[in-house]
């Protein structure tokens, strides 16, 4: 997947919406458990119902790593699932990596040639060879943390270093990396008045905002200050989505909350001209 394919699909559906398939098994239907593989079911369903009114979907793979190979194979028959079905949408590994170079370089391989993952969340924190390895796959993204939307974000990322925000220095160093093109930053939804600063960056990359939903973060303050002639933005939202409802219409409320944002995010795109 690359930008062109991804901004034709933006512009089909009138959404720049990434719905997160952060599937805890204590959340999902109980009538699902009595599936042989419970989490697949619930994605399936979920895809299935919400796939016209997105562009990507982001399994955060904690939610599957915790039920150790089980959930591994969830994982996988989620995003094979995904590349069978719905080939022309976004898939994002939010795995949230980091590591010295040939750590890094396994990393990779895990989530773009084994999973064949369209994008993996990666930390900055360790540095250029620790980004590199993931950089090096053409058509995949690396989605670098930039700032956060929990509250940690204040501990390091807004800290001044030099006189300069770290969450910045990362930005700026970033674009120093070999196919730095091939980069996305996360940045919350809650820290959207940080978006014009951080566009006087990074102008024209594309920009993972999760917190939208949940965690209270405005679509309309992110698209404000963060969206170019391009778009630029990718939000993402998890919960809100998908425990819309604890019964047999599970699938039809998450895709009427999904329609919600798309609905938004088709009027964003129109006041954009
Ligand atoms: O800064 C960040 C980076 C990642 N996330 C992840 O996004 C989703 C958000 O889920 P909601 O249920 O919509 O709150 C989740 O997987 C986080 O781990 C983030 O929230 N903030």
């Amino acid at each position: 997947m690359n930008t062109t394919d991804l901004l034709d699909q933006i512009e089909k559906k009138g959404s720049f919406l990434c719905i997160g398939l952060d599937t805890d098994q204590e959340k999902i239907p109980p009538h699902l458990l009595d599936e042989p593989d419970p989490i697949f079911a619930f994605n399936k369903a979920i895809i299935d119902a919400t796939h016209h009114l997105c562009v990507a979907y982001k399994p955060n793979t904690a939610f599957y790593e915790a039920y150790g190979l089980k959930g591994w194979e969830s994982l996988s028959r989620t995003i094979e699932y995904l590349n069978s079905s719905y080939p022309h949408l976004l898939t994002i590994a939010d795995a949230k990596r980091g590591d010295i170079g040939n750590t890094a370089t396994r990393y990779a391989e895990a989530f773009f040639n084994d999973l064949n993952f369209d994008a993996v969340t990666v930390a900055p924190y360790m540095g250029r060879d620790s980004v590199e390895p993931f950089l090096k796959f053409p058509d995949k993204f690396t989605i670098l943390l930039a700032l956060t939307s929990n509250a940690g974000a204040f501990d390091f990322q807004t800290r001044e270093v030099d006189g300069q925000a770290l969450y910045k220095i990362v930005l700026e160093t970033a674009l120093t990396y070999e196919h730095s093109d091939r980069l996305m930053f996360v940045v919350g939804a809650t820290k959207a008045e940080f978006l014009k600063e951080i566009r006087k960056i990074v102008p024209e990359h594309f920009l993972l905002v999760p917190g939208v939903g949940a965690q209270g973060g405005s679509l309309e303050e992110v698209c404000k200050y963060g969206m170019t002639d391009r778009v630029g933005l990718l939000v993402n939202s998890s919960r809100k989505i998908l425990y819309a409802s604890r019964e047999k219409d599970f699938a039809e409320a998450a895709a009427r909350e999904a329609e919600g944002l798309q609905k938004a995010m088709k009027k964003e795109l129109i006041k954009r001209g």
